[in-house]
């Protein structure tokens, strides 16, 4: 049933006055002032002026959002046991009772061998066994093994200031499979987080969902009262999603990704200069519109019934494409006024010679506003592509290049893998700029810029590169492009 517009008005006012309530008793307040004269006449004009700017002062300061902090992240840290070679592989997929074609063999191990991925990325038990187990059972044995470890980790950190009692929110993100109950519910359980603990679950949003949930909780931030904790956890569980067909762009999720995870703490307070990052701001791109990148990244069944991801030979230049779209919103809010009116300036040139000429729009050097990047570990591609795009050396993109190398797609986790090389490296330090690139099904491209507050400590672990950092970074093989 529709309200009538009498009562849709009083909604909108009342939503004016409790969203502006601080502004709308400055103002009223200042408005009775001048009214009032007798009160106006008694109080010299320059006092009466102070009142009314000290009203405004502190409505404005009322009104200022909360800042937003990462307190503290963890990573699940795989044991050498789930470890899954180039060799393992091969001899897997001749194992099989699917995969007989040895086409398909054959083409699996070559991407494989071009993807960027290392000998040691790591799979889940189920992939193990032949036939992989891909049993609910099983799937919840990952989660529960990537998930609570992830979130151990980052607990054991943060113990002397947050507790699982103290989390207020938890969010939750995993794409392709969603049990019930979800794994929101499965985390609450096993920290007995409190009742009124606020649990969302996000599912089906690829691998950018992971700075989605930053997104979400940093909107819940704002609102939420001072000393709000957000638990955020980023995984995918892979075990019931082994693909056991031979359609070439369903195969490639099989050499691609690989079992992950990572927690993080959010809050808006600095919980006793305990927060590790300043979240600056989030800015989300989805391009689902454009029906080529909604198919993209596509679950469904093949022509004889099974079910996998298809991913694009797209992919690469999508990504290029929404992250384009992306830099324009977010690039006015981190680049220096220097860089923004070379754009600016190289848009008017544009605008003036349109026809006559063709002018090559200035590309914004990111490196004038970041010290880090972290892009999304999709793929060897993908990593090109966004190197290219934003004309990035190869330093720039040392993490990324070596978390695929060492960990693989890990999904919508792949950027705190990063961040966790670039830390456990020791080339974060205080007030360092970070910038998150993070891309998934949908299609959907998103950025998240930090500060660092308070870099690792020499001594902390150096968590899921613990065992492997003193060989990275490793040189990787030439690719030979015209293979
Ligand atoms: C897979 C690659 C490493 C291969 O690189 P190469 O340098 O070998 O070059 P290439 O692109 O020519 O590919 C080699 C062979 O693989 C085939 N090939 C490549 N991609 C294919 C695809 N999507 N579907 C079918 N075939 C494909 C090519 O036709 C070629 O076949 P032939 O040899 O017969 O000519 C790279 O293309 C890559 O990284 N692509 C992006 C991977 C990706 O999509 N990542 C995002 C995952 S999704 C994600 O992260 C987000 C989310 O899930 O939400």
């Amino acid at each position: 049933m529709g309200s009538s517009p009498h009562v849709n008005f009083l909604k909108m006012v009342n939503r004016l006055v409790v969203n502006n309530f601080f502004a709308v008793v400055a103002v009223t307040g200042a408005a009775a002032m001048l009214i009032r004269r007798d009160i106006v006449g008694q109080m010299p004009p320059v006092h009466a002026l102070m009142v009314l700017l000290l009203m405004m002062i502190l409505a404005a300061k009322m009104r200022r959002r909360r800042e937003v902090y990462l307190v503290e992240y963890g990573c699940f840290g795989p044991k050498s046991c789930y470890r899954t070679p180039f060799a393992t592989c091969l001899e897997h997929a001749h194992l099989m009772p699917y995969l007989v074609d040895e086409e398909s063999v054959a083409f699996a191990m070559r991407l494989l061998e071009r993807s960027g991925l290392g000998e040691e990325t790591c799979v889940p038990d189920a992939y193990h066994y032949m036939p992989p187990d891909r049993s609910l059972r099983a799937s919840r044995e990952e989660a529960e093994l990537v998930i609570f470890s992830a979130v151990d980790d980052v607990f054991a950190k943060t113990t002397t200031v947050i507790k699982p009692c103290d989390i207020d929110v938890l969010i939750v993100n995993c794409s392709i499979f969603t049990p019930t109950p979800v794994f929101a519910d499965m985390v609450v359980n096993r920290y007995k987080l409190r009742d009124d603990v606020k649990s969302v679950n996000l599912s089906g949003m690829g691998c950018s969902a992971g700075l989605v949930s930053v997104g979400l909780a940093k909107n819940i931030l704002h609102a939420a009262p001072l000393g709000t904790r957000v638990l955020v956890v980023s995984t995918e569980i892979l075990s019931s999603q082994y693909y056991v067909g031979t359609e070439r762009a369903m195969l490639l999720p099989n050499c691609l990704f690989r079992m992950g995870a990572a927690a993080m703490i959010l809050s808006n307070s600095p919980e006793e200069d305990q927060a590790r990052f300043r979240l600056r701001c989030v800015v989300r791109t989805v391009t689902a519109a454009h029906d080529a990148d909604y198919r993209c990244v596509f679950q469904e069944e093949d022509d004889k019934g099974n079910t996998g991801i298809r991913l694009s030979k797209d992919l690469a230049t999508t990504a290029g494409y929404a992250l384009k779209n992306n830099i324009a919103a977010f690039g006015p809010l981190v680049l220096p006024a220097s860089e923004q009116l070379l754009v600016a300036l190289s848009l008017l040139k544009r605008k003036l010679l349109s026809g006559r000429a063709k002018v090559r729009l200035y590309r914004p050097n990111f490196r004038t506003a970041f010290e880090h990047i972290c892009i999304h570990a999709g793929g060897r591609g993908v990593i090109d592509e966004v190197q290219h795009g934003l004309g990035l050396s190869d330093d720039d993109v040392e993490a990324s290049r070596m978390t695929l190398h060492r960990f693989g797609n890990t999904s919508s986790s792949s950027v705190f893998y990063e961040l966790a090389y670039m830390e456990a490296k020791g080339r974060m330090s205080k007030g360092d700029r970070l910038w998150m690139i993070s891309f998934g099904a949908g299609f959907d491209c998103n950025s998240v810029a930090w500060e660092c507050v308070k870099p690792k400590q020499p001594g902390d672990a150096d968590g899921p590169w613990a065992d492997s950092l003193a060989r990275y970074p490793m040189q990787l093989p030439e690719i030979d492009k015209d293979m």
